[in-house]
Order: C-alpha cells, then structure tokens, then sequence
C-alpha cells in the first residue's frame, strides 16, 4: 500500500480540473465486452480500478490501451476465462462482469467482488434480476455461478430497493435479451445514464435511463462508431468544492456537471459557502466562517453517500454543530476516530448519525484510510492541518481520485506519495 505525506496549513489556490467520472468508468468498461467491435473511451480516469478491470479484461483475451486519458478495447476476440479473483477484488464495480458476461455468454463465474469496507454490499438485487431474465444461480464458498441454458428473456423487474449495481447489471444482462425489460425502482444516479447513453450509441434501445422506470428491448448487435466520453466525476468535484472552502483562498473546480450536484450545492450554500455556479465550472471563494448545516444522505438527486466524508472537514469551521444522517450505509464512519486525531471535535451518536461540531487549530497526525472516501476527508482534514501528516492505506483513495497528488500539487498543497515501508 501507498502513503500520502502532507505538509499542511498552506492555502489552496487556483485551478483544478475534474476527471471522468469512477462510477461510471468501472461500469462501461465491463460493458465494453457486449460490443462487436473494438470500443474507445476518453476522459478516462487515471485511477487503479482501471488498471485492474484492464487485468480482468486481458485475462478474457480482451486487450486494452490507456494513454493520455484515453481507452480503447477491444472484446473482438474475447475468450471465455475464470477471472482473476485478486483483480475482482481490488473494486466492487468487477461484479458488473456478472451482467456483461451472461449478456454476451449467458454465463458468468464471478468471485464475489471486493470495493470500499462501509457496512454490508450484499447483492441479492442483482441476482433478483438475473433470476427473473432466466438465470439460474449457484454459490459455492466466494463464487458465484451464473447461467441461463435457455437463453435471456425480457421480463418486468420491480428492485425491492434503489440500487445503483443492481440497475447497472441488469441492464448489462437484459441489453441483448429476447424481447423487452421493464425495470422499475431503478436508481437514478448520472452514470446510469452515461452507460446507458453507451450501450444506445451501439444500437442498443434503452429509454428512461436517469429515471425510476427503465425500459430495454434487447438487440442482437451492438457496434461502436464513436469514441464515448466519460462524464465528469460529481463525487471528485465535491470532493475539491469541499477542499477549497476549507483551506482555499479562491479555487477554480473546472469540468463539472452543476446539475449532477444539486443536492450538495445546496448544503453548501445553506453553509454559507459563496459558491459562483458557471456552465461547467464552480468559483468557491475563500470562506472563514460558516453555518452549522444538517444533511441525510439518500440515493440520487439527493446527497450522496460519497459526499458525506469529503465535507466533514469543512464543516468543523461552522459556528455550531452539524448533524450527518448517513441512511445508505450507516456503517460509513469509520473517517470518524482518525479525523478525531487531528483534534477535530467529530462523534459518531448513534447507528448513521455523526456530530460535527467547530473546532480549529488542528495538527498534523499519522492517520489510515479504511476506504476512498474516508481516505479524502482524512487528506482534507491533512491539507488544514499545520504540521506533518501521514495517510497510510492510499491506494484506496488512488482506486478513485483521478492523479491526486498532481492536482492537489497544483492547487499550492505540499503532497507527495511514498511506498508504504
Ligand atoms: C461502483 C459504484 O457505482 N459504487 C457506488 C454504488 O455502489 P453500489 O452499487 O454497491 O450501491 P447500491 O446503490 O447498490 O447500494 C445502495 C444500498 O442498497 C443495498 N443493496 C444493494 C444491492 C443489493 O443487491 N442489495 C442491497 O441491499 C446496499 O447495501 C446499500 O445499502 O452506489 C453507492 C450508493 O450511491 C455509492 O456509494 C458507490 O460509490
Ligand atoms: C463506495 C465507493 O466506491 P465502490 O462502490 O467502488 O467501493 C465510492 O466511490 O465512494
């Protein structure tokens, strides 16, 4: 594992260009596989889960070429393999290789997938859809065993609950079934319409993607004749939009969707954060004093899970408490003890909800990521710190901040990442 060391204190200025979008990255590139025809994507992120989805794809003789933010892939002479479950379990978003093998082979073996360690990922949705398109599947100890002998049929599929994984792997699963898919109760999020934006520039039909009611007729073909550009990652946004009100003397948050963010821009503003909304860019101006603000996270337009951790930081600057509701994954608290360490006065009350009250003159500390986003907070909280701080188990804020270091560099931060010894 990587650390970062962050010599804190200084004031962020400048500009800072957001990278396409993780979530929606770790879904296109396993769907990439349903194509015909070689595949190409820019504004790819330079993150490690697409280093280890290229190992997943080239152990399928799906070959791959990243350079200069850009991918091209090509699925025209993949092989059916067992996948290697060290690469699946560096992210969650391999399991997405369930949906796209069964859609393309009608048969997947896929060890269960690994990403962020924020309370229970079970997928029972996911296998509630590919049960109901006609699959049969099998566990056996980390495995799962998916088939569907008599092919793929479409068929209405109501999710028991909003699920962002399970949205994004039927719809890899039903886009070459027999017939039509209605999916109802699906998530919303805007990586769901960047796939499905994807998948229907191939030839296939997908309508409501961005809505709770999807429908898919299944096709036979999909060919690529465009290069697919990735949408600007919301949750790296926010992340810099957090940073900058923290410690920033006016910062520049290039490449952003405003309207990916609403909910967040709201709580912020509600802060007292004099953000300047552009086309596709945001202004955050220096901001020393702010309000105390109450947030419940919940899925898309509302705010997001993601978001909760990276705005922390900021909000120990209010000038009274601020309560967090984390509804998605109560469990997601475990930032919480290491900010503590910074002298920050933050208390986890009861299952999902976090006290954040004002506190200052912070110091620097040798603190550990548990999982990305707790791992941004942690850089955050570093970056106003004075003094030295240590953030070790990196690569989990490397598996989603598009070159980190480069950009923080960039905005006046002194940050560099060593080799933990
Ligand atoms: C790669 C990717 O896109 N990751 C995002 C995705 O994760 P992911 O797709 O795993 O999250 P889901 O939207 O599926 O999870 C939402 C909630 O539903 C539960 N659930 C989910 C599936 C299931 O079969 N059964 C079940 O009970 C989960 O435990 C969680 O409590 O959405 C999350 C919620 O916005 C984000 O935090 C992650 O960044
Ligand atoms: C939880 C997250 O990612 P993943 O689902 O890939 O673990 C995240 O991006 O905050």
């Amino acid at each position: 594992m990587k650390k970062l060391i962050i010599h804190g204190g200084r004031r962020l200025k400048g500009e800072v260009t957001i990278g396409g979008a993780k979530n929606s990255t770790v879904a296109l590139i396993p769907a990439s596989i349903l194509a015909d025809t070689p595949v190409k994507f820019d504004s790819v992120p330079q993150i490690l889960d697409v280093n280890n989805l290229q190992i997943i794809l080239q152990s399928m003789n799906v070959t791959s070429e990243f350079a200069h933010g850009e991918l091209s892939i090509d699925p025209t002479q993949i092989e059916e393999a067992e996948l290697p479950s060290t690469a699946i379990k560096s992210l969650r978003a391999s399991y997405y290789f369930m949906g796209s093998l069964l859609g393309r082979f009608h048969r997947a073996t896929v060890t269960f997938p690994g990403g962020d360690n924020i309370g229970p990922r079970p997928i029972d949705q996911h296998v509630k859809g590919f049960v109901a398109l006609g699959a049969e599947v099998e566990y056996d100890e980390d495995t799962v065993r998916i088939s569907a002998p008599n092919g793929l049929h479409g068929t209405r599929i109501f999710l028991d609950m909003v699920s962002v994984g399970a949205t994004i792997n039927i719809i890899l699963a039903a886009v070459r079934a027999e017939g039509q898919t209605i999916l109802e109760n699906a998530a919303k999020e805007p990586e769901i319409i960047d796939l499905a934006t994807f998948l229907n520039n191939m030839g296939a039909k997908i309508r409501g993607a961005g809505t709770d009611t999807i429908r898919i007729d299944g096709v036979d073909k999909l060919e690529a004749h465009n290069t697919h550009t990735i949408i600007p990652d919301r949750i790296e946004a926010g992340t810099y939009l957090a940073m900058a009100a923290a410690q920033g003397d006016g910062v520049l948050v290039k490449n952003v969707i405003p309207e990916h963010l609403d909910a967040y821009i709201a709580k912020m503003e509600e802060a007292g954060v004099s953000l300047q909304i552009n086309e596709d860019s945001i202004f955050v101006p220096r901001t020393d004093t702010l309000k105390p603000i109450k947030i419940k996270t919940a899925p898309f337009p509302g705010f997001a899970t993601d978001l909760q951790q990276p705005i922390t930081p900021m909000l120990t600057k209010a000038s009274g408490e601020s309560i967090i509701q984390e509804t998605i994954y109560p469990e997601r608290t475990r930032h919480i003890p290491e900010l503590r360490k910074f002298g920050m006065d933050i208390e986890s009350l009861t299952h999902g909800l976090i006290a954040i009250r004002p506190s200052s003159d912070f110091h620097g500390s040798t603190v550990a990521a548990a999982e990305i986003r707790a791992g941004a907070s942690l850089m955050i909280a570093a970056l106003m710190a004075d003094g030295i701080t240590t953030v070790k188990n990196a690569d989990h804020i490397l598996r989603g901040y598009d070159r980190l270091v480069w950009k923080v560099t960039n905005l006046n931060g002194d940050i560099q990442i060593i080799e933990e010894d």
